[in-house]
């Protein structure tokens, strides 16, 4: 397994308890942190404690050392409620851990968090470049959501008022632009089987309104690009949109799980596959990568790219017919 250097520190946080600060200048497709739960937690109080009573003596102390907003809850519960991070997006169990859940909330972060279940790790992945010294922050909400929506959940889950720069200064516009890229894009899936050319025009106009706001959610809008464009045969552009999406989604959720070695065939090529798909793609820059470099997560950017090259070569031999008329990313 690759090393993951620590290049962030815990300390105070005016105003919000401790938080997690950069110790070195980071750069966007790092990975911060790879770390294993303390303890799991599901919806059921009864199995929590249990989980929670069974911990060794070290582990207990990390965990009831951590933060609390819940005090009308039992403290094992309250610190579970206040701590934990999903196991994966939608699912009820959760998991706590010593140093992941020291990262305060943002509207607008700089680390994605994404929990990896072969190697039951969290990992945690710079999005944009992070300044030494600055604090790294991930976003405790779910995507889109206005102003008002966003303070309520947080008021309510986590007991605080955001003050980052998107929340301290209402801003009509940027409330306006969140709509649009809602409705638009839950229109792309009623879309997809009927109209695909509109379907992958809304995805447009929701990339170019990502971008008025900072550019970050692209990679599922790329997939749904991919999805679309693969489902009528237009493997040309499939492949342009599958380039966008791959370069996106290992920004912000790397190649470090330990589940691309177990399932990765080392001599599985692009050219074998049939279509681009996702997982496999990941599994053979994962191979390509342990082969060539034998280098930390900080160097994988460099990576990508020669990769997504040799990955578009080779897609173009495999798939290269003509796109039936899709529109190009
Ligand atoms: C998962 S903990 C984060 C770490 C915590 N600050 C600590 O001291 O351990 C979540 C709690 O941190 C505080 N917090 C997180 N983000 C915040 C923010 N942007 N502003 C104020 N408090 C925040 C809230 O009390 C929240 O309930």
């Amino acid at each position: 397994m690759l090393a993951v250097q620590q290049c962030y520190v815990i300390k105070e946080a005016p105003g919000k308890g401790l938080g997690m600060f950069a110790t070195r200048d980071i750069r966007r497709g790092e990975c911060i942190l790879a770390e294993s739960p303390l303890v799991y937690g599901t919806p059921d109080f009864i199995e929590t404690q249990r989980a929670i009573d069974a911990m060794s003596p070290a582990d207990k102390e990390s965990y009831f050392a951590l933060h609390n907003v819940h005090s009308d809850l039992p403290a094992a519960i309250g610190i579970m409620k206040t701590n934990g991070l999903p196991l994966g997006v939608d699912s009820v169990e959760c998991a706590v851990y010593k140093h992941a859940s020291r990262i305060n909330h943002s509207c607008d972060p700089n680390v994605h968090h994404a929990w990896h279940s072969r190697p039951r790790k969290e990992y945690i992945h710079a999005i944009k470049d992070i300044a030494a010294g600055s604090e790294i922050l991930t976003s405790y909400t779910v995507e889109f959501k206005v102003r008002e929506e966003r303070m309520t959940f947080l008021q309510q889950h986590f007991m605080f008022e955001c003050q980052c720069r998107l929340c301290a200064t209402p801003s009509p516009e940027y409330d306006e632009t969140v709509r649009r890229i809602k409705i638009y894009s839950d229109r792309i899936p009623p879309c997809a089987s009927l109209q695909p050319r509109r379907s992958i025009q809304y995805v447009r106009d929701i990339l170019a309104l990502l971008d008025t706001i900072g550019g970050n959610g692209k990679t599922r809008f790329y997939y749904d690009a991919y999805q679309i464009c693969a489902m009528y045969g237009d493997y040309n552009f499939a492949q342009k949109w599958a380039d966008l999406l791959l370069e996106s989604y290992i920004m912000d959720e790397g190649l470090d799980g330990d589940e691309y070695d177990v399932t990765c065939d080392t001599e599985m090529t692009p050219a074998r596959m049939n279509v681009p798909d996702v997982p496999h793609v990941k599994s053979f820059l994962r191979a390509i990568y342990r082969r060539q470099f034998n280098a930390q997560p900080s160097s994988i950017g460099c990576f990508i790219y020669s990769a997504i090259v040799s990955i578009k070569k080779s897609f173009a031999l495999a798939l290269g017919r003509e796109g039936g008329g899709l529109r190009a990313p």
